[in-house]
């Protein structure tokens, strides 16, 4: 068994996010919520995710300063957001991890996205 690189570098971000949204864009469940509720344009959308990846396990600096929290409540006072969009981003999310990626900052990434998305769900949804 080959092993898996850590999540420790902006091109490792980069593989994560696109493995993520290839994920999140084939489930017919969230693809409606980016593309036709939010209206996403992928070429600008993704490098903003990496840029928030970067900022959260790099510490990277400068990369990304704006309040997520806004723009999903946006996203949710256009189109209401539910448990199950949550429990299937997360799914996703980790999934995506561990078919690629292993080691410390990996671990922290995991966590991370857990935290963030219980205080985000809370914010929203109560
Ligand atoms: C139900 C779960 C989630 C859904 C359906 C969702 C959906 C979306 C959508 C549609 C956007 C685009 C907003 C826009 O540009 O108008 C967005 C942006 C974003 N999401 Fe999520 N999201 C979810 C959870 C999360 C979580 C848990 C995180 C972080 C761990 C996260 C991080 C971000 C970031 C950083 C942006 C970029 C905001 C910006 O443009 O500055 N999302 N999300």
């Amino acid at each position: 068994m080959t092993s898996k690189p850590d999540l420790d570098s902006p091109e490792a971000i980069h593989a994560l996010v696109e493995g993520f949204y290839e994920r999140l864009l084939n489930d017919p469940l969230m693809r409606p919520v980016f593309m036709e509720t939010a209206g996403i344009r992928i070429e600008d959308h993704l490098p903003t995710i990496e840029a928030y990846w970067r900022k959260m396990l790099l510490g990277e600096k400068g990369c990304y300063t704006r309040n997520m929290v806004a723009k999903h409540e946006a996203v949710h006072a256009k189109g209401p957001l539910r448990p199950e969009h949550f429990e299937r981003w997360s799914e996703h999310f980790h999934q995506t991890l561990d078919e690629l990626f292993s080691g410390p900052m990996t671990d922290r990434a995991h966590l991370l996205a857990d935290r963030i998305l219980v205080n985000l769900q809370r914010r929203l949804l109560g």
